[in-house]
């Protein structure tokens, strides 16, 4: 778009129930740029991913993407219209091989190879059960399976949980690279202050079901103290 948006959110509510966990949230994301959203526990980060992917209706407000409403497509439509997810908990076939939870991330892929390109222990493991992998790299084939697709938008839940530390360095420069060679822009939900700062131009911050402060990377790196101000609320 000329305005350089590809994700704009306004005034969206959302929950669960009679429960409402988005109050009126606004946020707009442009092509390739990698935003982390922090905040408390219960906030309402994981539930904003869920909606902006159609796996929970909103209740009002719009979701765009490049100018076109999805708020309200059913999930497979808003994928189709590039937007990948990948949760919380490194979901992966565990009983398939790599390989095969590769060519499921885009079943007109010829072959796996942007996979292996992107996380090359991936490539020496392609014929093992992807449920013997170690915890970080079922992450990584988590999200190598979500990339395969060539998303313009890649929702990740927390994928540093339980990932050592050089592997989630791993992570964050194999999605920065993806991000600046085709312009996926990525909203990244992240408590790991070290993969938040490593990949994040822009921090936006949750409260209470809304955004209320935004950093830029840029002076969090300078001052990663000032991180504190926003998420001790
Ligand atoms: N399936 C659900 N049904 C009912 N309530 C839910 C459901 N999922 C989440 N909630 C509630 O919605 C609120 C926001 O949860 P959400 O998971 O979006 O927060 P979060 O910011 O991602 O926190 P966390 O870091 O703990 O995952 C919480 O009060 C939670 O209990």
């Amino acid at each position: 778009m000329a305005d350089g948006t590809l994700l704009e959110i306004a005034g969206l509510t959302a929950g669960y129930g009679g429960g409402m966990v988005l109050h009126g949230l606004d946020l707009t994301v442009g092509p390739g740029e990698p935003v982390a959203l922090m905040g408390r526990n219960g906030v309402g980060k994981t539930t904003l991913l869920k909606t902006v992917m159609g796996l929970l209706r909103p209740r009002g407000g719009t979701i765009r993407l490049d100018g076109a409403r999805i708020d309200g497509l059913p999930p497979f439509r808003i994928a189709r219209a590039g937007i990948a997810y990948v949760p919380q908990g490194r979901e992966v076939f565990a009983d398939l091989t790599v390989e095969e939870n590769l060519i499921l991330g885009d079943l007109a892929a010829a072959d796996a190879g942007r996979g292996y390109e992107l996380f090359p222990a991936l490539a020496e493991r392609r014929r093992e059960p992807a449920g013997r992998l170690s915890g970080g790299q079922q992450q990584q084939l988590a999200i190598a399976r979500a990339l395969m697709a060539r998303p313009r938008l890649l929702l990740l839940d927390e994928p540093s949980e339980g990932v050592q530390p050089s592997v989630v360095i791993e992570m964050a420069d194999a999605l920065a690279a993806v991000a600046a060679a085709e312009g996926m822009a990525v909203v990244l939900v992240e408590q790991n202050v070290d993969l938040a700062l490593r990949l994040a131009g822009r921090v936006v911050f949750m409260d209470r079901g809304r955004v209320v402060a935004e950093e830029g990377g840029d002076a969090l790196r300078a001052d990663p103290s000032r991180l504190d101000a926003h998420l001790v609320l």
